[in-house]
């Protein structure tokens, strides 16, 4: 299936793709946890480790779910709404790292050298700003289609547990803009400091969504007209690729407060489609926290990391392979002679 067929309206080869999506593998499940109960441990006591594992195997459909090419994807892109003076950095910092992520010098390429990670950068024309969403729409339809396409080729090469991560100058307020729309409220609710802005700042990213919203609030029933009117490209391509990964059975982990804006578009369509998701961690970004209890998601670290960049997905991604070590490799009772749990 294709996400840029010219038939009908661009969204709706989305939603196709969205209900195509296939579900959990319960007999896998069933299998991790027949071993689960012959390994050397008290039932139970590795806590969510094990239920990381039943995870991995209900999308791969492996009975013994493998990491042997887990991959971070970080997309970049430029926003429009800086020129509201909403990010504590100038938007040339995408540009310059892009360069840092290309030599090595960011904190993501320390986090997947430490965990044996790969890692990707797709650049959503970083040189290109989407609009200022506090006077037009940020993307056209069509764009925001032709974007998620993009993403979804984050998993071509081929990746077995992918975390999703971003890069833009005023995302943040991308994000709290988002969520605005999708869940209601008051606007100084969902923003936060990002980067480190001051109170000023804070007050003029409130001011900027309060903008945006009143600017769109007609054009904000469907999900995927709040990704377009309001997204940034990076968050549109993080939804194509979280989708892409669900619809070849690949598990995804989700970075912080920018990421999960474009998993929370994917859930509003349907909330099933997060099923393959966890969350890496919960973002000092102070909203974070709400919107993951909205997803139902309970984040796998915390912190206090507000970075971007993929960095707590990746952090996350260091246990996640550590929990399918000790599945894989770990003896059984039988195997290691030791004695049962008395009855
Ligand atoms: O996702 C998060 O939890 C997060 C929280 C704070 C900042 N960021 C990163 O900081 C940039 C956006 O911050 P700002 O202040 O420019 O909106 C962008 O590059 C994000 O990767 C990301
Ligand atoms: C230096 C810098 C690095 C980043 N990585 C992700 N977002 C970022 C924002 C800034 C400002």
């Amino acid at each position: 299936m294709s996400a840029t067929d010219n038939s009908g309206h661009p969204f709706d080869d989305i939603r196709q793709i969205v209900a195509a999506m296939p579900q959990a593998d319960q007999q896998a499940v069933a299998a991790v946890r027949a071993r689960n109960g012959e390994l050397t441990k008290p039932a139970g006591s590795l806590g969510r480790l094990e239920w990381l594992v039943e995870w991995l195997a209900a999308w791969q459909a492996k009975e013994k779910p493998v990491i042997a090419r887990p991959l971070v994807a970080v997309f970049a892109g430029s926003h429009g709404v800086t020129a509201q003076g909403v990010s504590a950095f100038p938007d040339a910092v995408n540009q310059q790292m892009l360069g840092n992520f290309a030599n090595g010098g960011a904190a993501i390429n320390q986090i997947c050298a430490a965990y044996g990670l790969g890692f990707k950068v797709f650049d959503l024309a970083v040189d290109m700003p989407t609009r200022d969403i506090t006077r037009e729409p940020a993307m056209g339809d069509k764009d925001a289609v032709a974007t998620m396409a993009f993403g979804m080729e984050a998993i071509a090469g081929g990746t077995d547990l992918l975390g999703i991560g971003e890069m833009g100058i005023g995302n943040t307020t991308i994000a709290a803009a988002i969520f605005t729309a999708l869940y209601g409220g008051e606007a100084a609710h969902w923003v936060g400091r990002g980067t480190g802005v001051d109170d000023a700042g804070l007050e003029r990213k409130v001011a900027a969504v309060e903008a945006a919203i009143a600017l769109h609030r007609d054009h904000l029933d469907d999900p995927l007209a709040v990704l377009a009117r309001l997204g940034g490209r990076e968050i549109a391509a993080m939804a194509g690729a979280i989708l892409a990964a669900r619809s070849e059975r690949v598990p995804v982990v989700v970075d912080g407060y920018v990421a999960t804006a474009a998993a929370a578009i994917l859930h509003a369509i349907d909330p099933r489609a997060l099923d393959h998701c966890v969350f890496g961690h919960l973002s000092a970004e102070g909203a974070h926290r709400d919107v993951l209890e909205r997803l139902g998601k309970v984040p796998l670290l915390a912190l206090d990391m507000r970075l971007g960049e993929g960095s707590g997905a990746a952090m996350a991604m260091g246990l996640i392979k550590a929990a399918a070590h000790c599945h894989a490799g770990m003896a059984t009772f039988a195997e290691a002679a030791v004695a049962q749990k008395l009855d």
